[in-house]
């Protein structure tokens, strides 16, 4: 018998809170949405989608805005439209590593033709090529090109594509455009002003998201995800179901969801408040779970709501459900977040910590699986706010070992400096000897030596980086303002990295930093 189990006591969907759950719909983007929305509508109107750059910090629903606004525009190419004929394709620049506009042709025409990319061609010809099956496939195309940034300055693509109706590189029954998604700000700022001007008709800013928007996007995943978790809309002049968040299980699947999911709460779930010290309401169970109702029309919905709402009637005619409304979307419609399994403080605590940190939609979702992951290690029966604080300092730890790993050699050499000196008991300690500790580990292993000047800048972006912490101390004997570093992450989880970097694999860091003898 393994310990492995089929089932977890606090996920019922999990997979709703992993990274490539894409939502349907995203009401905390519905301005940038409808931005979107004026860019390509000139595509239904059968004159090819504008250009159109979206940027903004990494997780603000750039991709999900992209790939939602994108499945409307093809349901109504399939459904509505007798005359919009519609190809989409997504490439990502980052994870093909599509660094040249060669690989970024090739890629497209990979997509666009399902052959193999092509290899050994001039980069006119693979642009050729790309066009030519743009010809073949006719019609409206449109091409995500997600961190576009990845291409650097080989902005020769990005300058051919978007032009190449006027250029005349496509024929005229064909309307290719770009959606560029990026959020490296400075990469769009310092793009030729030829390319900005062809590639950019329009542009989408999508800026970080507040706690309260996170709260928003977090209960409507919690209540996919975690077992006794729903949304249970609070009595009103026109209750709505929230918006959707993207439920990939097909029709089947929803059938099964919506007989689970329609069944009135139990008594005691029904029974039981959610603390707050907010002012507290009592709602009515009007009980269609939201999220159960994705996929239905209209009027099965509404026929759905119907049923449960007179089951509930006949069978819990007193029942109510206390908790503080809250809004999940824009719809204006009140819910009561209600959970078993989900402390009241976990999601505001989530929400508050990555809303001080940069607003990122993905780090917020990522502390919340984490947090249940943690609960379910521990076999814990609720997700509190020590699982969130948890996850928090582990997600955060992945992050810098992430960036670590990633790390130029001169950075690695600056980074094993200061861990041979944090090993010797050394740290805190001042730029000028870790300089020497850093002089002597480049000769050992034959890497170039930087000038003082230039070694400080890799200590003051470990410092930024988080994996460092510097402090100004008292002025050095020239007077001059005096830094001291030491580490901030683990000395061991250091060493880790740095064993597995192929140039300092073979350093003993606690030679170095006893053979040294400190100022
Ligand atoms: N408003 C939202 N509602 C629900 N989920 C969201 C929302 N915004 C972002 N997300 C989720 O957060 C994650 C990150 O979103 P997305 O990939 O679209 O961000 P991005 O801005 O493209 O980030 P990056 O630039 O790092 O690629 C995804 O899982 C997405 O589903």
């Amino acid at each position: 018998m393994t310990q492995f189990s089929e089932t977890s006591p606090i996920f019922e969907r999990e997979e709703v809170l992993r990274e490539e759950h894409y939502p349907d719909d995203l009401p905390e983007r519905k301005g940038e949405m409808d931005d979107l929305h004026m860019s390509l509508a000139p595509a239904a109107r059968g004159v090819g989608a504008n250009n159109v750059f979206l940027h903004g910090k990494a997780g603000q629903g750039k991709t999900a805005a992209a790939q939602a606004k994108l499945s409307e525009l093809q349901h109504h190419a399939e459904e509505e439209s007798d005359h919009l004929n519609l190809t989409t394709c997504y490439v990502s620049c980052e994870s093909h590593d599509l660094s040249t506009s060669y690989k970024a042709a090739s890629r497209i025409y990979q997509e666009l033709t399902g052959e193999t990319r092509p290899t050994g061609y001039a980069t006119d010809v693979v642009m050729d090529m790309m066009f030519e099956a743009m010809n073949d496939i006719g019609g409206t195309i449109i091409i995500v090109l997600d961190e576009i940034d990845t291409l650097g300055d080989d902005d020769r693509i990005l300058y051919s594509l978007p032009r190449a109706r006027a250029q005349g590189y496509v024929d005229d029954h064909v309307f290719p455009s770009i959606i560029g998604i990026s959020n490296d700000l400075q990469w769009r700022d310092n793009l030729s002003p030829k390319v900005k001007s062809s590639l950019y008709d329009d542009s989408v800013l999508f800026s970080p998201y507040d706690a309260t928007q996170l709260q928003q996007i977090l209960r409507r995943r919690a209540a996919k995800a975690f077992r006794d978790t729903d949304l249970v809309p609070v009595d009103g002049p026109e209750p709505s179901r929230p918006a959707d968040d993207g439920d990939e299980s097909d029709s089947s699947d929803d059938a099964a969801d919506s007989s689970d999911d329609a069944a009135p709460p139990s008594a005691d779930a029904t029974a039981t408040a959610s603390p707050s010290t907010e002012s507290r309401s009592t709602a009515s169970a009007a009980t269609v779970e939201p999220e159960a109702n994705e996929g239905r029309s209209p009027e099965a919905l509404s026929a759905t709501t119907d049923t449960v709402a007179s089951d509930e009637a006949e069978q819990q005619t007193d029942a109510t459900i206390e908790g503080t409304p809250v809004q999940v979307d824009n719809s204006g419609q009140e819910y009561i977040f209600r959970s078993e399994i989900l402390t009241d403080d976990v999601i505001p605590l989530i929400a508050a910590l990555s809303a001080q940190d940069t607003g990122d939609a993905r780090q917020a979702i990522k502390y919340l699986r984490k947090a249940g992951e943690l609960a379910d290690k521990s076999d814990e029966p609720m997700v509190a706010a020590e699982h969130a604080r948890e996850a928090q300092a582990l997600v955060e730890r992945e992050a810098v070992v992430e960036a670590m790993r990633e790390m130029t050699t001169q950075a690695h050499l600056a980074l094993a400096a200061l861990t041979a000196l944090e090993l010797s008991g050394d740290a805190p300690v001042r730029a000028k000897p870790i300089y020497g500790v850093y002089k002597s580990i480049a000769s050992e292993v034959d890497a170039d030596k930087l000038g003082q000047r230039r070694f400080k800048d890799h200590l003051r972006e470990l410092d930024m980086q988080g994996i460092a912490d510097g402090e100004k101390v008292a002025a050095g004997s020239i007077g001059g303002p005096a830094w001291q570093y030491q580490l901030q992450v683990d000395t061991e989880i250091a060493v880790e990295v740095l064993k597995d970097t192929t140039r300092v694999a073979n350093i003993n860091f606690k030679t170095i930093g006893d053979d040294r003898s400190l100022p």
